[in-house]
Order: C-alpha cells, then structure tokens, then sequence
C-alpha cells in the first residue's frame, strides 16, 4: 500500500464491552478513495471495528479503547476532537434501512438543516445533488414531498447513503449495507458503491464473500477479535498468507 494516501490509520486498537475483550491488537491502515471490505464470522468484531471509526461505539455504556484511531490526521481518541464533526466527515449507513418517516426531501435535508443550513436554494440544490449521488434522483424526482416509508426497500438503502452524503463526508461507513436486500437491488449498491469511491473512501461489513471480492480493493479478514490478514482483495481471496484466512475464503469454517 506504499503508494496510496492513507485516510485512516489505526495502531494497536483494542476495544473492550465492560470486562469482555471485543477487538486485539488491530492495526493496518485504511486508503483514500478505495473500498475497503471487513469479513470474518459472525461475531469477530467487525462492526464494532467499524463503529471505532467514529465513535459509534461512545453511545453505549461501559466501552473502552486503548490504541490510535486516526482519522485525515487526527487521533480520534486521543486529541480533543468535535465529535459532531467527526461525525459528519465519517458517514455511516446500517443494515436495515432506516429512513425517517418524513418526506423524501426532508430525510436528505435533515442532516444540512442539523449543520445550519437554511436557505432554500442551497438545500434544494443539495438534495438534488445527494439523490444523483446515491443513483435515485431519476425515480423519485416527481415526488420528494412524498413520504420515505412509501418507497422500495432498495431505494430507502440509497436514500440513507444520499442522507449520509448529503453532509458532505469524506470516508462512508457501510454495515452490511445489502443484507436486507434482493439481488437486483443490491447490484444497484454495488454498482453505486463503486462509482462512490471516485470521491469518498469506503469501509464496508459484509458477510458475503462473493460481495467483497467484486466491490472492494482492500479486504480485512476479522478472527476473535483480532486482524488475522489485510491486503488487497485479490491477494487475500487468491493467495492469502495465513491458512485460518484460506479456511474461511474457502468456506471451511464460519
Ligand atoms: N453492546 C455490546 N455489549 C456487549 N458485547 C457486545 C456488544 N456488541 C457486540 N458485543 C460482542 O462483541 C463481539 C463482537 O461483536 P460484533 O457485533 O462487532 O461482531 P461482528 O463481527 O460484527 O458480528 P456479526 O457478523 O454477527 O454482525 C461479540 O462477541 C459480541 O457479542
């Protein structure tokens, strides 16, 4: 990874739910403008490494970390940070999608009202502009005064990344973004996901292997809590290092 420019950099990251030990020692570095894909089985730490990112994790009780999370250059953990900031460069989109019962418009305008933005034109211009983003201008166009509950399960995923975008992030935080979702309407994220990384670095949770070999650059192979392999996609998927990463690609285990 010499060549790219990292975005996130994390050094020796452990992470703790009270007594209980959910990531060790977690350290690799994390690049701009690629996708980078976590797997492992269910239960090694992957959304909780995700949630580190920015500072998901704070909301829940009784959590620790020690280590460097850091963040276009700033230890999230260690130097004093606006976390509302940090938020709104570090975009997050969940499993289910969870739009707010308000109209189309008003879910993408949330977030820029939240930050002070006021003036109609300004808000208008960047609902349009997120919805292009996201792929779903062209089938809600006619109606974004309309409700966001009444669109498809696929279109409310992309919804929820035109709201995360809508802030204007740099990195975007995905937790098994399609997992709710049908084939076709998850060809539609992958397809999006792929055109995102022009402009914004990726850090997707996915429990499909086929998935983060056709989206991501860069793959991190999650175990008890600890990192076993990172590398690029191809390399983990083709010739991983350690044979526990081959067991899992292989689908001997998980
Ligand atoms: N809020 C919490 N309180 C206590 N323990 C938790 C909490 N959230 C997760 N854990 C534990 O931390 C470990 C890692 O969980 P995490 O959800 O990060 O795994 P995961 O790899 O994302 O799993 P999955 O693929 O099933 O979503 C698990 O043992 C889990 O039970």
């Amino acid at each position: 990874m010499e060549n790219e420019t990292k975005t996130i950099e994390i050094k020796d990251l452990d992470f703790y739910y009270g007594d209980f030990q959910a990531l060790e020692n977690v350290t690799f570095d994390i690049p701009e403008n690629k996708v980078t894909a976590l797997i492992g089985p269910s239960g090694c730490g992957k959304s909780t490494f995700l949630r580190t990112i920015n500072r998901m994790n704070d909301l829940i009780d009784g959590t620790r970390v020690d280590g460097d999370v850091i963040v276009e250059g700033d230890d999230i953990y260690k130097d004093e940070i606006d976390v509302v900031e940090l938020r709104k460069e570090v975009g997050m989109v969940f499993q289910e999608p969870n739009p707010f019962p308000k109209s189309i418009y008003d879910n993408i305008a949330y977030g820029p009202r939240a930050h002070g933005i006021t003036d109609t034109e300004k808000l208008d211009e960047i609902v349009e502009n997120s919805l292009k983003h996201a792929a779903l201008w062209d089938e809600v166009d006619d109606r974004l005064d309309q409700s966001a509950i009444g669109i498809s399960g696929g279109q409310q995923q992309r919804l929820c990344i035109a709201r995360a975008l809508a802030v204007d992030p740099d990195i975007l935080l995905m937790d098994e973004p399609t997992s709710a979702l049908d084939p076709v309407a998850t060809a539609k994220i992958e397809d999006l996901i792929d055109d995102l990384k022009e402009e914004y670095t990726i850090v997707i949770v996915t429990h499909s292997m086929q998935q983060a070999a056709r989206i991501s650059d860069y793959t991190a192979f999650f175990l008890m809590g600890e990192v076993i392999e990172h590398g690029p996609t191809q390399k983990i998927f083709e010739k991983p290092e350690n044979q526990k990463t081959e067991d899992y690609i292989t689908g001997r285990f998980g």
